[in-house]
């Protein structure tokens, strides 16, 4: 873009922004020009977008960004949304700890009370769940959550919801899907100036029974039985902390310990470099607390509490083994078929095709779907559990129609301490359904860009020129989403890979699996063939495809 539209550009958008901080921001860049072009254009690139889960992008001033005056149309967009499908009912809006979460939470409650809609507020920074569950328990019409989840902290985000009477059956309390979030990005487009959105009163502050009744739901989810366990734990510097512990109390399990230096939220996340549990290193604090403490088990939330990791003891004493979201996903299908829970049990196309495989032997029905949670819970008539391979799991749909790292947290305590009971461990059970089923390792490899075009390119390139061979095998279907999806599937005799961009980071992600048979009841050889398959094979293969490193 020319310069000179890009300062007409910055210069309407700061007559516009009611936030003093930004618009001070923006005119720094102003004054900077022509150096600060670049960093001008990135931030007028183009208004944020609804990604995998909501609005999300750097706390920074633009339409490119997440700030006051972003938040302010996106709540007039929704509600505008809202009154033109000419349903009533409340707005439910909670928040996490990260920098700005408060202010737009509050700054939507203001649009909402402006346009005649009660906007409802949850009492304090509390896990993505709760307000998932608020939103069905309070029939509301809409939920509005703000977090950037498990993002740098640099980032925030906007999750939006609809209730029974707009999002239908399977999506009620579930986050939007197309059309509505194109109806709701046009809403917001059409909402004009930020400055002219009127605000009204702040809205109804909700007390804490709306946190009890999640807290005794998410504790009713797993049965009576056995509760000798201990669990070492952290909400890594987010706000599952609390919710956790009291529902674990709840349920009749001691309270966690908790890695201290992570225990309470803050905006800063200052012991990790990236607060996602899916990180190198972002479970280091809560590995030791777990040898300290000789856990059982060791439970990280992400810092919203929707997503759930865990280790379990290693072969070694004192060593940890961190399950993948995969191994916990199948762990906890697995459980709760055998506890009879009827339904479809349902994961995403990037997750192991290990639970498909579980399902047919079981006979029990099973659904695939896009990448995303609001698809998972979408994924079938009757739901009766959901994963996907990035740490989220449903456990209780009629609870929660999202991920919710709180009751996949109780429920894997109950399958924890079930099994110890009878003198076994989750290790054991992961043994048994390797041996039954070979073992499925699936890995991921991503890239991580300033540029998104490097995306787009990447993109291209391989669907122009996919590998013709994948560990010695030849790739024998290339099967291609688009338009539906930017999705790209290669597969193999041994090995499937899947790539696409994230919709919720400037990351594209591939994601792998290798199925290795265990033959003559030889499952160690299995595992180490499986291993030596991904870290000396496939991984190095789809890295230098994607130039990765
Ligand atoms: O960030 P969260 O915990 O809200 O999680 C969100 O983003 C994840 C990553 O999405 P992507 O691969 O597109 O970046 C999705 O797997 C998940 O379903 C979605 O709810
Ligand atoms: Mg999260």
């Amino acid at each position: 873009m020319a310069t000179d539209d890009l300062r007409r550009l910055a210069e309407t958008w700061l007559a516009d922004d009611p936030d003093p901080g930004a618009r001070d921001e923006i005119r720094d860049l102003l004054a900077r020009l022509p150096d600060s072009a670049a960093e001008l254009a990135d931030r007028f690139a183009g208004p944020l977008t609804f990604g995998t889960a909501g609005l999300r992008g750097r706390l920074r001033a633009g339409p490119n960004g997440m700030n006051l005056a972003v938040v302010t149309r996106a709540a007039a967009g929704l509600i505008g949304w809202l009154g033109a499908q000419g349903e009533p009912g409340p707005l439910v809006i909670g928040y996490d700890a990260r920098y700005g979460s408060r202010d737009f939470a509050e700054q939507t409650a203001r649009v909402a009370t402006a346009a005649g809609r009660e906007a409802l507020l949850l009492p304090g920074p509390l896990p993505t769940p709760v307000l998932a569950y608020a939103v069905r328990r309070l029939d509301a019409v809409a939920g509005v959550m703000v977090t950037a989840s498990h993002n740098p902290p640099q980032d925030n985000g906007y999750k939006v919801y609809l209730g029974a009477r707009l999002g239908g059956p399977a999506g009620a309390g579930a986050q939007i899907v197309p059309p509505a979030d194109a109806g709701i990005e046009a809403a917001i487009r059409a909402a004009g100036a930020a400055a002219e959105v009127p605000l009204g009163e702040p809205g109804t502050l909700l007390d804490q029974t709306i946190v009890q009744g999640y807290v005794d739901s998410a504790a009713a989810v797993v049965p009576a039985g056995s509760r000798e366990l201990t669990v070492a734990y952290t909400p890594l510097h987010g706000v599952g902390g609390q919710v956790l512990a009291a529902t674990f109390t709840a349920a009749g399990f001691a309270a966690p310990a908790v890695v201290a230096e992570q225990a309470e939220p803050d905006p800063d996340f200052p012991t990790v470099a990236f607060p996602n549990p899916e990180e190198p290193g972002a479970m280091d604090l809560l590995l030791a607390l777990a040898a300290r403490t000789d856990a059982d088990l060791a439970i990280a939330n992400d810092p919203d509490a929707d997503r759930c990791a865990i280790a379990i003891p290693g072969a070694e004493p004192g060593r940890w083994r961190p399950l993948s979201g995969d191994e916990l996903g199948v762990l906890l299908a697995d459980h709760l078929i055998r506890r009879g829970v009827a339904g479809t049990y349902a994961t995403t196309i990037v997750s192991s095709t290990l639970l498909r495989a579980l399902c047919a032997a079981r006979g029990v029905p099973y659904a695939e779907t896009l990448t995303g949670f609001k698809w998972i819970v979408r994924g079938a008539e009757g739901l009766a559990y959901g994963y996907e391979e990035a740490l989220g799991y449903c456990v209780a749909p009629e609870l929660v129609r999202d991920k919710d790292g709180i009751t996949a947290a109780v429920t894997v305590a109950d399958l924890a301490a079930t099994l110890k009971a009878e003198g076994r461990s989750l290790a054991d059970r992961l043994d048994e359904l390797d041996a039954e089923f070979g073992v499925h390792r699936t890995g991921q490899v991503s890239l991580r860009v300033e540029d998104l075009g490097r995306i787009t390119a990447t993109m291209a390139r391989i669907r122009q020129d996919p590998p013709k061979s994948l560990l010695g095998d030849p790739v024998t279907e290339v099967e291609d989403r688009l338009p539906d999806a930017d999705v790209l599937t290669l597969r193999t005799a041994r090995a499937r890979v899947v790539i696409r961009p994230s919709g919720t980071e400037p990351k594209l992600k591939a994601y792998l699996e290798v199925v290795e048979p265990v033959t003559g009841g030889d499952l160690a050889a299995a595992r180490a063939r499986a291993v030596a398959a991904m870290e000396s094979g496939l991984r190095p293969e789809i890295s230098a495809a994607l130039g990765v490193g």
